[in-house]
């Protein structure tokens, strides 16, 4: 009965044209790679690699929670993550989705909104919905909707709390934390940030913030992860000292879920130490604007990027494009609905340090092809 209903089900997501399957990366050396979110290269850079070995030495895995028996190297890696970030702490989790839920559900509790960007992470509308906080959406980066919102439930909620991702996954555009960090502060409440793609990409590595000349403070709460720039795996956030003693005492996707092993805290300490020298980040800007230029000439953007996100609209399109780069051995993922709205479908280019002048041709080229 259940089987039977379970395999309706999944006729019915076919017959919609939204069946998503696994495909494996075969032939993973002579792949052109627009999909990954590697934006720095640093999860085959040699540093990084001898010192995920290096961190071997404390075994496989970390064999327990943080408070119990797997907080080895962790603490070594916040250390540097706050002083990366400039903030009074942070606290690594399993990945950023397990950071997104377990910040947002924590901190944001019965009697306080939360505005919600429209296009957020699902992470952060999970988090969102494992809180006790009423959730209102404002539209995305409409600043005017935002007070909108505030202003019309002003005097029915304890703490008010903004919640955006620094750079959008799917668009590539950037939220504007100018604005926003105004209208927390002007409003008393406190701005989360997810900058699981600002991270390493903007503001000379150090993130969003940063990009925007704000300084972290109270009412900022930056969360991240460190499974793309970082070149790994796990999660971040970082702010007051505060916060994070609060989470580690309440947070249940971190007290409830073993640590990370030490070998990718390892490397993703070295990760760290490898973008504040600067010189990836200085070297995806560069791309980034070699990515511009390229794009134009063939008509695929209108305006210049500042992110490594590119978002093509080829709406019911987009799954033969992407099936065409794949025969043409091109990773680039297509994406749909409920990802993105239905009408928006699009590939999402994502560009690193790593690829070339010839990469970006290949890749116009071969969606030329398919588009005329
Ligand atoms: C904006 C954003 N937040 C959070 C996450 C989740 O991070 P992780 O893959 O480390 O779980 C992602 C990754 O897909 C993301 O794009």
């Amino acid at each position: 009965m259940f089987k039977e209903q379970i395999k309706k089900e999944i006729e019915n997501i076919k017959n919609n044209n939204l069946y998503r399957f696994l495909r494996k990366k075969d032939n993973i050396d002579n792949i052109l790679d627009f999909s990954s979110n590697d934006y720095l290269c640093l999860s085959k850079h040699p540093e990084v690699i001898n010192a995920v070995k290096d961190g071997l030495r404390y075994g496989f895995g970390s064999t327990g929670s943080r408070l119990a028996s797997g907080n080895i190297n962790h603490q070594l890696l916040e250390e540097k993550i706050a002083q990366f970030k400039e903030t009074e702490g942070a606290l690594i989790y399993s990945s950023g989705y397990a950071t997104n839920v377990g910040v947002i559900s924590t901190l944001c509790k019965k009697g306080d909104i939360i505005l919600s960007d429209r296009l957020n992470h699902a992470s952060i509308i999970d988090g969102c919905r494992l809180s006790k906080a009423d959730v209102l959406i404002y539209n995305h980066c409409d600043m005017d909707n935002l007070i909108h919102l505030i202003e019309e439930n002003r005097s029915s909620y304890n703490n008010l709390f903004i919640i955006t991702d620094g750079i959008f996954s799917m668009d590539g555009d950037i939220a504007p934390l100018d604005k926003l960090k105004n209208i927390a502060d002007e409003y008393n409440g406190i701005l989360i940030i997810d900058d699981a793609h600002g991270t390493g990409v903007l503001g000379n590595g150090k993130g969003t913030l940063k990009h925007f000349n704000l300084k972290p403070s109270d009412n900022i709460i930056q969360i991240g992860t460190l499974s793309k720039a970082v070149g790994g795996l796990g999660g971040f956030v970082c702010g007051i000292e505060e916060v994070i003693e609060y989470l580690i005492n309440t947070s249940r996707s971190f007290i409830y879920s073993t640590a990370l092993p030490p070998s990718v805290v390892s490397g993703c300490i070295k990760s760290f130490e490898i973008m504040e020298e600067g010189t990836l980040t200085k070297k995806l800007q560069e791309n980034i604007e070699l990515a511009n230029r390229i794009f134009k000439e063939y008509d695929l953007i209108e305006k210049n990027n500042l992110t490594p996100i590119y978002p093509f609209i080829f709406k019911e399109k987009t799954m033969d494009i992407a099936e065409h780069l794949i025969k043409n051995n091109i990773f680039c993922v297509g994406i749909r609905y409920p990802t993105v709205p239905r009408g928006m479908e699009r590939l999402r280019v994502s560009i690193n340090v790593g690829h070339s002048e010839e990469d970006f041709g290949a890749l116009c080229e071969c969606i030329k092809d398919k588009i005329i």
